[in-house]
Formats: structure tokens, C-alpha cells, sequence
């Protein structure tokens, strides 16, 4: 049996998304995993479990990348957006803040966390196929671009926004009619998707907007999905709207930026290959710099909004094994305290993962065990066929490359209270989200009177 450690020295510290674990991983002089200066048992011990580590190192290089290669391959200004929705804290609005990003966000509430964290208005958009007029207030009132995603956008806002204040930023949003190789249900570039608007709408769209007094359009966007390894895509996104751009201003629209959505792709398991954030952006910007040059069009700001190539290496999630159970000739079910509460990803989309105890990550396995969540349901599986030392009650199991879309698609099924977080660097952790506890998890319930009268 192979070992499946995800320890794996050398591998591009410049790119945290072809990585399994983070940056900063290393062994003490017993061979336990430390991860930003802190071994993970001890972390732990110290937060309990389940508990979301993310690491800052890695965070910042991940950041760091993104903004130099758009400085190295783009010719124009840019402007790369974290898209919160992968993980949406204070912490990641203010680290993501610090490090130049704008924000994407897509609901009240991960505006308000942006806006809470720090981040200026003015580097925030605002996405979504349905926004409330709350949403699209606060958006209006903090200086938010909107981008309005369809008609219903736009007839809210023009009712929103005062007579005579100052016009709405807005962006449009369009389906570009690009397919990609990525599950059905993170994909959202073809034509038959619920997000933006249809490519024959366009230029129907851009008129309707030309002169209009409560809106002032500033950009076009598109986004063709997520956990995509392709590039080729991505190329040809950056013609369809190199030619949406040239529509815009013909029209007499004076768009200045270009956002090409996010969807570059992590390495979950070893086979998983992504190309490197550097390589993804150089091909972008070429791609972009190239269709406008073609045009004669002046170049755009560029805009792009990654989410999980950010965040995704950063993370990895402690977990204490429990139970066992072992169906003699079929399979062992090896149990930890959490599960798809805390990571949905496997039962939503059969999402893989690498995973290994963290005291001893090299030690050679002994068996082959069906990992599972504490959850009333069968599917509740993290991780099938993990080849592992023999695991007792106790042990902490690590999983990697949880530092996207787990916390913030995290539930409460079965009123399991979330995990917290904590942030790991230089071998100080500090807590980021406080663990929910059980009694946090009635507070919004409401007993009727007339069953209090029943005693
Ligand atoms: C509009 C938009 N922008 C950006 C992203 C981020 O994508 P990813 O996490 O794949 O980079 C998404 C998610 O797919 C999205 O819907
Ligand atoms: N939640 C998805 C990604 C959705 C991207 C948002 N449009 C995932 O975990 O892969």
C-alpha cells in the first residue's frame, strides 16, 4: 500500500494551488506535521475539533502572485478580486485588503463582512441572479459596483436610486456561451445557466442604459465557472468579451474594465494537475491584451475574481477519529467528529480529498478505510479508499486543502454547531471564528406561546 502523505517538500511555494498542503508544511524532529509554525495536535488540543486551520503564509502568496503576474503580463492597469464566497471572514476581508484585492461578494452579508473587514466600497462588487432591494441598497449606498446580472437588476435599481443623486456603478453581467471541462454544477459559462444575461440581450441591454440618469456602466463581466484546469477557455472568454467590449463603446459607452470572473482550479488529490496561478494569469492578460490590441481598443482595467485558487491550499481541517466499524471481507468505516456539516463538498459534488493522521504523516499504512462524518446519513463520506496507519480513538486526522467553499457552505444539519478557526503564522495561532455551541443553535428559535400555556 502506498502511503497517501500529503507532505510534499519543493512543490511550488509560489503558487499555493498546486499544492496539497500548505506552504509552510513541515515535520518536527518526531515527524508530526506543523503547519505556519504550529503542530497540529497541539492546535487541537488548544481549539478542539473539528477545527478549520488556514494558513497566512500561504494566504499572502497566493495574493502576491496573483497581483505580480497581472503586473508582469498586463500591459493596462488591473485589478484582481478575491470572490469571498470561497471563505468570507473579518480576517479574509481585511488580509485580501492588505494585500490590494478587491472584493466580490454576493448577498448582505458578505457585504457587510467586506465592509466590516475594511475594504473600501469602491473595491467591492456585488454579484448575485437575485438581489434583494436591501442588498441593492446597501451596495448603492457604499459605493458598490452592482453588477446587474439581468432585467430585474435593473428595473430595482432604477427605482432605487434617488431622483438626482449620484447614478448606480453597474457592470453587466453576460453568458458567454463558453463550456468547460468541470462539474455540472459549478459551471456557468454556457448559455443554458440561470446567471447573466443571454449574449443576444447585449446590445438591446447597452442600449436601454445609454443616457439613463441613475446608472453609469463601468465595466462587463463574465465568469465561465469553477475548479477548471483548462486554459483554452479562458482564452476564448477574453475574445467574446473583447468583442462585448467593442460593442459597449461603439454604443457609447465608455467601459474601462474587463472583470473575467475567477475559476482557476487547486490540486485536491495528487493526480489533480492545475496550471500554475502565473501561468493562468499570463495566458488571461495575452489573451486579453491580444483581442483588444486586434480591435484597436484602448486597454481595459483587468479585473479577475479568484476564490478558490486563494484560499483552497491555505486550509486543512483537524478532525479526532472515534468509532470503528469493521465489515469483515467489505470495509472498515473509520468515523471523525464532523463531516458534511463542516465539508459539503463531498456529498454535493463526489469532491475528492488527501487526508493523513497528523502525528504520523509518513508512517506507512496498514489498512484501507472508508472515512465518515458523524452525520444521520450514509452519504456523510469524506474521503473512500484512505490508505492509513491503523487510526485509534483520539488521533487527530488532518484533511487538506479545505480552505475553500467548506466553512462558508457549512451547515448546521443535525444542530451540529460549526467549527472554529484559527490562523496559523510564525508558530502564533490566534482564533479567526469562535466554535458555535449547541445552546448558540436555539437562539433563533421561537416556542409559540400557546405551547408554553401547555406546560
Ligand atoms: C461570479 C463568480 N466570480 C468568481 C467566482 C470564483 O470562482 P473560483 O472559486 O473558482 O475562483 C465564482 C464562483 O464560481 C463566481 O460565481
Ligand atoms: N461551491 C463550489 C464552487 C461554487 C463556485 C461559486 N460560483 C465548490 O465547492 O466547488
Amino acid at each position: 500500500m502506498m502511503s497517501s502523505s500529503p507532505y510534499e517538500p519543493g512543490r511550488d511555494p509560489l503558487s499555493p494551488n498546486c499544492n496539497l498542503a500548505p506552504i509552510t508544511t513541515e515535520l518536527d524532529a518526531q515527524s508530526r506535521l506543523i503547519v505556519g509554525g504550529c503542530q497540529l495536535s497541539e492546535l487541537a488540543e488548544c481549539y478542539g475539533t473539528p477545527l478549520y486551520v488556514l494558513d497566512e503564509a500561504t494566504l499572502r502568496a497566493a495574493c502576491q502572485s496573483y497581483r505580480g503576474a497581472l503586473q508582469r503580463h498586463y500591459p493596462g492597469p488591473s485589478l484582481p478580486i478575491y470572490a469571498s464566497k470561497a471563505n468570507s471572514s473579518l480576517m479574509m476581508s481585511s488580509l485580501v485588503a492588505s494585500e490590494g484585492f478587491g472584493l466580490d461578494v454576493v448577498s448582505a452579508g458578505e457585504l457587510l463582512t467586506a465592509l466590516k473587514g475594511g475594504v473600501p466600497g469602491d473595491c467591492i462588487v456585488l454579484h448575485g441572479n437575485n438581489k434583494s432591494d436591501q442588498e441593492l441598497l446597501l451596495a448603492y449606498r457604499n459605493g458598490v459596483t452592482i453588477v446587474a446580472d439581468n432585467q430585474h437588476d435593473l428595473d430595482r435599481l432604477s427605482q432605487l436610486v434617488p431622483v438626482g443623486a449620484d447614478p448606480a456603478k453597474l457592470m453587466l453581467r453576460f453568458t458567454p456561451g463558453i463550456e468547460c471541462h468541470t462539474h455540472e454544477y459549478i459551471r456557468t459559462g454556457h448559455l443554458d445557466s440561470k446567471f447573466g444575461f443571454d449574449p443576444d440581450q447585449l446590445e438591446s441591454v447597452l442600449n436601454q442604459l445609454l443616457g439613463c440618469r441613475w446608472a453609469r456602466l463601468t465595466g462587463l463581466h463574465a465568469h465561465i465557472g469553477s475548479q477548471i484546469f483548462e486554459l483554452e477557455p479562458h482564452q476564448d472568454l477574453a475574445d467574446v468579451m473583447a468583442g462585448a467590449l467593442q460593442l459597449a463603446r461603439r454604443l457609447g459607452h465608455p467601459v474601462m474594465d474587463l472583470n473575467v470572473g475567477g475559476g482557476l482550479g487547486v490540486r485536491y488529490v495528487s493526480s489533480d494537475d492545475p496550471p500554475s496561478i502565473d501561468n493562468w494569469v499570463k495566458v488571461v492578460a495575452e489573451a486579453v491584451n491580444q483581442a483588444c490590441r486586434s480591435r484597436n481598443l484602448d486597454l481595459p482595467r483587468l479585473m479577475c475574481e479568484p476564490g478558490r485558487s486563494l484560499v483552497a491550499a491555505a486550509g486543512v481541517t483537524l478532525y479526532r477519529v472515534g468509532s470503528r466499524k469493521t465489515i469483515p471481507g467489505l470495509r472498515t468505516y473509520l468515523s471523525v467528529d464532523g463531516g458534511m456539516s463542516d465539508n459539503p463538498r463531498p456529498i454535493t459534488y463526489q469532491s475528492l480529498y488527501t487526508a493523513c493522521l497528523a502525528d504520523r504523516p509518513l508512517a506507512s499504512p496498514d489498512e484501507t478505510i472508508t472515512l465518515v462524518g458523524k452525520h444521520c446519513e450514509s452519504g456523510d463520506v469524506l474521503l473512500k479508499d484512505l490508505a492509513l496507519p491503523y487510526a485509534s480513538s483520539g488521533d487527530v486526522l488532518v484533511v487538506f486543502a479545505t480552505g475553500a467553499y467548506n466553512v462558508s457552505m457549512s451547515s448546521n444539519y443535525n444542530r451540529i454547531p460549526r467549527p472554529a478557526a484559527v490562523l496559523v503564522h510564525s508558530g502564533h495561532s490566534e482564533l479567526v471564528q469562535r466554535r458555535e455551541q449547541p445552546e448558540d443553535l436555539l437562539r433563533y428559535d421561537v416556542m409559540p406561546e400557546r405551547f408554553l400555556a401547555l406546560g
